[in-house]
């Protein structure tokens, strides 16, 4: 038996058209949601992702600014960048692009968004909401997997989830969502001794490391649900995770492919909350 594909673009496909939906009831009321991405330097991979980034904001109805600027901008023209976006009444949502150039203090412009137009959800503010369970925007990746196991009707409670990486992006956010939950969850990370005796007890691995083949087939229970968060690419040239696919999907119930798995729902979620941003204005 064969794992069944979480898939990615189809829920996305899905998720998008109910953001439009509400997007368009928006509208009716004069409200356009807005999202800013700033984006310094020429990193290559970000200028493609912040273009899908913008052309799924124009597919969902979205408005969106991309605001482009050369890697030697200071961090001060950034941070005066950010001040204008949040008193910026058509801009519901600021995602300044991650990486930033080595001069510029990346949580120092984090913490000037406004936690109002917070979408990636970095903001210490956001942080915190998330570790209380107060209302506040969650980071997108975690998210678009909670929304990936939601999709397939699966229930946390007292399950043994597994999240290997401890990023502030993915690991620790992973954590804190799968807990409220109410997973039992371990954390596990590159001074983890045994991964393998941990993952065998696991009823859901999230594999969010950056790095291939941390997770292999020997590696997981049978019956498993496995998210992929990584992004690597192998020796063709291929875009692809964390984990062995190929043999995983052996064993697990459930598995989700790179490309097409977290990736797109990554995006979706920074819609959702663009929306959700816009909606609380309008209340
Ligand atoms: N402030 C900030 N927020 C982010 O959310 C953020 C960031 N900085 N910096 C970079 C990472 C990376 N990231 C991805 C989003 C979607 C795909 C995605 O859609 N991937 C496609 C494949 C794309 C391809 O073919 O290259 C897929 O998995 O199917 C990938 C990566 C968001 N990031």
């Amino acid at each position: 038996m064969t794992a069944q594909m979480i898939d990615g673009n189809a829920l996305s496909k899905q998720l998008r058209t109910e953001v439009a939906t509400r997007a368009q009831a928006l509208k009716a009321k004069g409200i356009t949601p807005g999202l800013a991405v700033v984006l310094v330097g020429d990193n290559p991979a970000s200028q493609v992702y912040v273009r899908n980034k913008v052309k799924a904001c124009e597919d969902s109805g979205l408005h969106s600014v991309l605001e482009k600027y050369d890697a030697t901008m200071t961090e001060a023209d950034l941070l005066a960048r950010v001040a204008a976006l949040n008193e910026d009444p058509s801009i519901h949502g600021i995602l300044v692009q991650l990486p930033l150039p080595a001069h510029i203090d990346a949580q120092k412009v984090i913490e000037a968004i406004s936690p109002a137009k917070d979408v990636d959800g970095f903001h210490i503010a956001s942080a915190g909401a998330l570790m209380t369970g107060m209302p506040g925007f969650w980071p997108c990746t975690p998210y678009g997997c909670m929304k990936m196991l939601e999709s397939i009707g699966y229930d946390l409670k007292g399950k043994h989830a597994v999240v290997i990486g401890r990023s502030n992006i993915v690991g620790k956010p992973m954590a804190l969502m799968l807990l409220q939950k109410d997973a039992t969850v371990t954390v596990a990370h590159s001074r983890t001794q045994n991964l393998k005796a941990l993952t065998l007890q696991a009823d859901v691995v999230v594999a969010a490391v950056g790095k291939r083949n941390v997770l292999t087939a020997d590696m997981v229970k049978p019956g498993a649900v496995v998210l992929d968060v990584g992004m690597n690419r192998n020796d063709e040239g291929k875009l692809c995770g964390d984990v062995d696919f190929e043999g995983v999907k052996q064993v697990a119930s459930h598995i989700t492919p790179v490309p097409g798995g977290v990736g797109p729902m990554t995006i979706t979620m920074l819609l959702v909350n663009t929306l959700e941003a816009a909606e609380r204005v309008a209340i």
